[in-house]
């Protein structure tokens, strides 16, 4: 019986849904065929008895499952009848994705692992993590050469695949391949290598004589330099990963008519297929007289990354700009968008790449950026990456500006594509090195060289691709996803986030011997947008300028307050920089509540006052005899505590949160809830680089007089404890969180851990944490 084989995916930013695509891709070429879907798509697999389920899933936020595959996670975890009766005594491989820096490495893989073998399912390859702060494309590689070889075994006789993981038809001088299953090795071969080696290496290649260029307004291709010596000494070289196949065709479309300049000012709102408010009704992406708007009377439309909604830009301000860091707020209107957001939700904003990257590239490739193109194909499944692009007609200027991702490390598929295009044999032969396993250390440390496209390009000059081969390997220009500071109370239609404008500072090789940098591609543009304001506490007022940006709701928020937070739960909240802007959603929204006191027309507020006023009888009942005077002074200490560690480099800098010291330190007297109320209890603000308290926030806490009140309110099962923030700063909290609760807790280090993953399980410790 022949083997029946589902691929399915659960991926957030895409490297799982890549691999799954890419093997797909890859059996396909062999003539196997296969179902791909992601995880929560699983009930559109094929059920036959002789089934492989191929996993594929990463890790998000704390160890949580991608939003693709919620559904599927969750009906596995409670041993939901049809996803076990159907996965029971079905043969899977599974891949699991993380990063070891965070707490819970790969938990999804994890969990879903033990379960398929607590319900019969037979794992018929050993289980694999790939892990971002280590060996993720070796072990990715390892394990998808493992499946195909398992799926070739499986196959009927006759049917077998000739090659799996070489590409046999190209032999350079010098270099020979070795089959896929060879063991021959090289003695040079990746594993001996250590990355440190390779990193030296390219150190020792940096300029010393260097000038900072931080406000150069070029953007400056590097160099990319790798150790050459190694290469020139390897005769032969193993797994060199698979030529991809080409699917598309491309039909050029030269009368569009639509100049840079034209799609430069409609930015992307008319190159998005679906509808949206600035499309005609006859949505053809041709036609230029594009005069109907649709008008958004229903809050029926779902909109989305493919059907981003055009938020207006109503005000900017520089909350601060130094050394360090440049961050700015924004407020967008969303009137039409109908979204009954609440604090601590988070939306995407789609970006362009930028034009100082664009027009260079487009030069480099020998492309006319107004010239057009369409692209079809009859293997619609391969085009998982870009399917919005096609059959329709775009100028490549607009391909590279919208859809493209071409600022990240193109991947070793994509390298090995360009090595087909190179007329010097050198640039072909450190091409293939580079997706070689000799080269596997190389690679990573090229990654580590954050190179876009063009910079790629720079290096291998003799690398002309055609704009097909790169249309097939691209993946798509991802969304920026921002969590919303303002609270709906304030206004619900409008929003605010902040985020630092992304620099990266590049290795110093380009030809000039300055240092360059980088811009965020969405934190960048946004930037530009707002003609730069950079004077700190300056306000600009955008609403007669008219501009717009897409974006849409993130519809999976875990990272909300819990039901009746203002009355009886204890929320205590950590973060740093930018991690602060959930929480002045959830601290806006509670001060707002308590000021107003009369929000009858606000659904939970009714709910709110009856319990709280079950509350106060409660403790009525229970009085020791105080009087009622006492009693409702001291509510607000008795009802509930909210806290919020805060941390930054410099009060005065880049301290985000200074305007509302005073708002926050009220005690506010709320007539409804016939108590006072703190909007919080303590606000505690660590600065790194000034001062001679705490430098962090794990320092503050583990201070006495914050550490063993953070026991008792960890201990209380009323108690929200929410972190925000870059993974270091998560990772130092929760060892200091371990520490207080050994010593303050007298809990072992083992019953400590327990006790925090415990705490995670019930949705009590949250955290949002960025890569
Ligand atoms: C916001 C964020 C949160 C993450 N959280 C975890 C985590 O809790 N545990 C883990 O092992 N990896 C975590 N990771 C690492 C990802 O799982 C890893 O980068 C993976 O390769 C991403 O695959 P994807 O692009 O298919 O989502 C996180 C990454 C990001 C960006």
């Amino acid at each position: 019986m022949s083997l029946s084989i589902n691929i399915l995916y659960g991926s957030q930013n895409g490297t799982a849904r890549n691999v799954a695509e890419n093997l797909e891709k890859d059996l396909l070429n062999d003539n196997i065929p296969t179902t791909l879907l992601q995880l929560d798509d699983y009930k559109d697999a094929k059920y036959l008895d002789n089934q492989l389920n191929v996993i594929i899933i990463s890790t998000t936020g704390d160890g949580e499952s991608p939003d693709n595959a919620i559904r599927f996670y969750s009906n596995l975890l409670s041993r939901e009848d049809f996803i076990c009766n159907s996965l029971k005594n079905k043969k899977y491989a599974l891949l699991g994705l993380g990063d070891s820096y965070f707490t819970y490495f790969c938990r999804p893989a994890k969990v879903i692992d033990s379960i398929l073998q607590s319900i019969g399912s037979i794992k018929v390859i050993e289980t694999a993590f790939g892990d971002d702060a280590k060996n993720l494309d070796e072990t990715i590689e390892s394990w998808v050469k493992d499946v195909k070889l398992y799926i070739k075994k499986s196959l009927p006789l006759g049917n077998e695949v000739s090659s799996i993981s070489t590409d046999g038809d190209n032999t350079m001088e010098g270099i020979e391949f070795t089959s896929s299953d060879g063991n021959i090795t090289d003695s040079n071969d990746s594993n001996s290598e250590n990355d440190t080696q390779v990193g030296s290496i390219i150190e020792t290649e940096m300029n010393i004589d260097i000038i900072d260029d931080a406000n150069s307004l070029e953007y400056k291709p590097i160099k990319l330099s790798f150790n050459k010596e190694l290469l020139s000494h390897i005769t032969q070289l193993n797994h060199v990963i698979k030529k991809p196949i080409s699917y598309l065709s491309l039909m050029s479309a030269n009368n569009l008519y639509r100049s840079v300049n034209y799609s430069r000012t409609q930015q992307i709102f008319p190159l998005i297929p679906k509808i949206n408010p600035y499309q005609t009704s006859n949505s053809n992406s041709n036609n230029m007289n594009n005069t109907t708007i649709y008008s958004s009377s229903s809050n029926t439309i779902q909109y989305s990354e493919n059907n981003p909604f055009a938020a207006k830009i109503l005000s900017a301000n520089c909350l601060a700009n130094n050394e360090w860091k440049k961050t700015l707020q924004i407020t967008l209107d969303i009137t039409n968008l109908h979204w009954n957001y609440e604090p601590g939700y988070v939306f995407g904003i789609i970006a362009p790449n930028s034009d100082k990257l664009v027009l260079p590239l487009l030069k480099r490739l020998g492309l006319n950026p107004e010239d057009g193109f369409r692209a079809t194909t009859t293997k619609e499944n391969l085009c998982s990456g870009l399917p919005v692009m096609l059959n329709k007609c775009y100028t490549y200027y607009e391909a590279f500006k919208y859809f493209i991702n071409i600022n990240a490390c193109p991947k070793k598929s994509f390298l090995r594509m360009l090595a087909e295009y190179c007329t010097n044999k050198e640039d072909k032969k450190q091409l293939y090195f580079l997706c070689s396993s000799q080269g596997a250390p190389y690679y990573r440390h090229l990654k580590l060289q954050h190179p876009s496209l063009l910079d790629v390009l720079y290096t291998f000059t003799s690398c002309q691709p055609p704009f097909v081969a790169i249309l097939e390997n691209s993946t798509r220009l991802a969304p920026r996803y921002y969590s919303i500071t303002s609270s709906p109370l304030q206004n619900p239609t409008t929003i605010s986030f902040i985020f630092n404008v992304d620099r990266y500072k590049m290795p110093n090789t380009s030809d000039d011997n300055k240092i360059h940098y980088r811009y965020g591609i969405c934190t960048g543009w946004l930037d530009e947008l707002l003609e730069k304001p950079s004077i700190p506490d300056c306000f600009i007022n955008y609403r007669s300028k008219s501009i717009y940006i897409p974006i849409f709701p993130k519809t999976v928020n875990s990272f909300v307050l819990p039901q009746n937070a203002i009355i009886n739960k204890n929320i205590i909240m950590a973060g740093a920089g930018t991690g602060i802007a959930p929480f002045i959603s959830f601290i806006e929204y509670k001060r707002q509540l308590l000021e107003e006191g009369t929000l009858e027309d606000y659904p939970s507020f009714k709910e709110l006052t009856s319990i709280n006023q079950n509350y106060i009888n409660d403790n009525d009942n229970n009085n020791d005899g105080n009087n009622d005077d006492d009693k409702h002074n001291n509510n607000h200490s008795k009802i509930s505590s909210w806290c919020i560690f805060y941390g930054c480099r410099s009060f005065l800098k880049d301290n985000l949160i200074k305007d509302f010291n005073m708002l926050w330190k009220q005690i506010i007297e709320n007539k409804n809830l016939n108590c006072k109320k703190a909007v919080l209890d303590d606000l505690i603000i660590t600065t790194s680089r000034e001062g001679e308290g705490p430098r962090y926030i794990q320092d503050a806490m583990k201070l006495n007089e914050n550490a063993e009140k953070l026991c008792n309110l960890l201990r209380d099962k009323n108690t929200y404890f929410y972190v925000c923030g870059k993974k270091a700063l998560c990772k130092g909290i929760q060892e200091s969180l371990e520490e207080i609760l050994q010593h303050y807790g007298n809990m072992s280090p083992e019953e400590s851990k327990k006790f925090l993953d415990d705490l995670s399980n019930e949705k009590r410790y949250l955290r949002d944490i960025w890569g």
